[in-house]
């Protein structure tokens, strides 16, 4: 049998080598899962071969990224970068924010998907949860949706200011405490999560918790007015949405203001806006990103997801 070693927080261990996890960290590079598969067996046989019955992660890696490069060069960049993510020491915090619609929701999930990370909570239902907690007429704005926050003002504006967006800061103000909690909890659980929604907006969440190495934000943006509608109708085609598609197309034009002052405070606050048109475009840059930013100088594994 072929043992791999590995080492978490210092101390080693091993397990046999299983082509099921290797293959799932290949097809997490995007390699068709049946050719992850042949892919994982032909390096078994290799191995075996060379009569290797113990071999560390790092030399695996080498042995796999080898082979990888003959076989498919674009893989292996993809799987390095994953490897890379995967090498730090500190639990992951990705957020994703982005107007109602553009897609935090798909793409959160699938940037879990891609780095094994097993929580993912949306802001709509820390905002589900405060409202159980907190009286409407104490703090009336969450009751509302993010487009219709205005509507709860006790107080008007005075005319020259944009009530829908004095009503988008209020509502996002009051639930970023929520997503406060969520973050300063998964830091101290040492959990990788990643936490989507209209919620997540840059300059609104504490400094102390976005400015950490491992937490990473970004905003999703969809600039084609019609894409952005287009994509409420596609959500509402699902059998099981319950979410009625009148009420967003009826406040699109509220929706897209919010969507061009989330844009401007990811701007003004140097996060990365990416414009979410292809899926796996999307989430090559995330994971890009990732890399380059957050995850400084590719520690060692915590190994929390396999
Ligand atoms: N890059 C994309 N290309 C095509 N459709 C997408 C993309 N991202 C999301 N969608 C679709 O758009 C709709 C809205 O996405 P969703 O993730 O629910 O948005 P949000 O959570 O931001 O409201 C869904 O039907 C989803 O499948
Ligand atoms: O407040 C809001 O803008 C939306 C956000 O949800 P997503 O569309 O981003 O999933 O929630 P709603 O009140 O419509 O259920």
């Amino acid at each position: 049998m072929i043992m791999v070693q590995g080492e978490v927080s210092g101390k080693k261990y091993t397990e046999p080598f299983s082509k099921g996890v290797l293959a799932r960290s290949l097809t997490r590079a995007e390699m068709d899962p049946n050719k992850a598969y042949t892919f994982a067996s032909m390096i078994e046989a290799h191995l075996k071969k060379k009569k290797v019955d113990l071999i560390t992660i790092d030399e695996l890696v080498e042995v796999v990224s080898r082979h990888l490069k003959e076989e498919d060069p674009e893989v292996v960049e993809k799987y390095m970068l994953w490897r890379r993510i995967r090498q730090c020491k500190e639990p992951l915090i990705i957020l994703i924010g982005g107007a109602s619609g553009v897609g935090t929701s798909s793409i959160a999930f699938e940037v879990a998907n891609r780095l094994g990370i097993r929580n993912m909570i949306s802001t709509d239902m820390i905002r589900e949860v405060m409202r159980k907690i907190v009286s409407r007429e104490l703090l009336p704005s969450i009751y509302e949706s993010s487009y219709t926050a205005y509507q709860s003002l006790r107080i008007p504006p005075p005319p020259e200011l944009d009530e829908v967006l004095i009503g988008f800061r209020d509502h996002v103000d009051s639930v970023s405490i929520g997503v406060e909690a969520v973050i300063e909890r998964a830091l101290t659980e040492g959990i990788s999560i990643v936490i989507e929604g209209v919620h997540i907006v840059p300059g609104f969440i504490r400094e102390d918790l976005v400015n950490k190495e491992n937490v990473a934000m970004f905003v999703l943006t969809v600039s084609d007015e019609n894409i952005h509608k287009g994509r409420f109708y596609s959500r509402c085609r699902q059998m099981w949405a319950r979410r009625p598609l009148k009420r967003y197309i009826s406040y699109f034009w509220a929706i897209r203001r919010i969507h061009r002052y989330i844009e401007s405070q990811a701007k003004k606050h140097n996060v990365p806006v990416i414009e979410n048109i292809d899926v796996v475009t999307t989430i090559d840059s995330i994971i890009k990103s990732l890399t380059k930013t957050s995850v400084k100088g590719g520690r060692e594994v915590a190994e929390e997801t396999e």
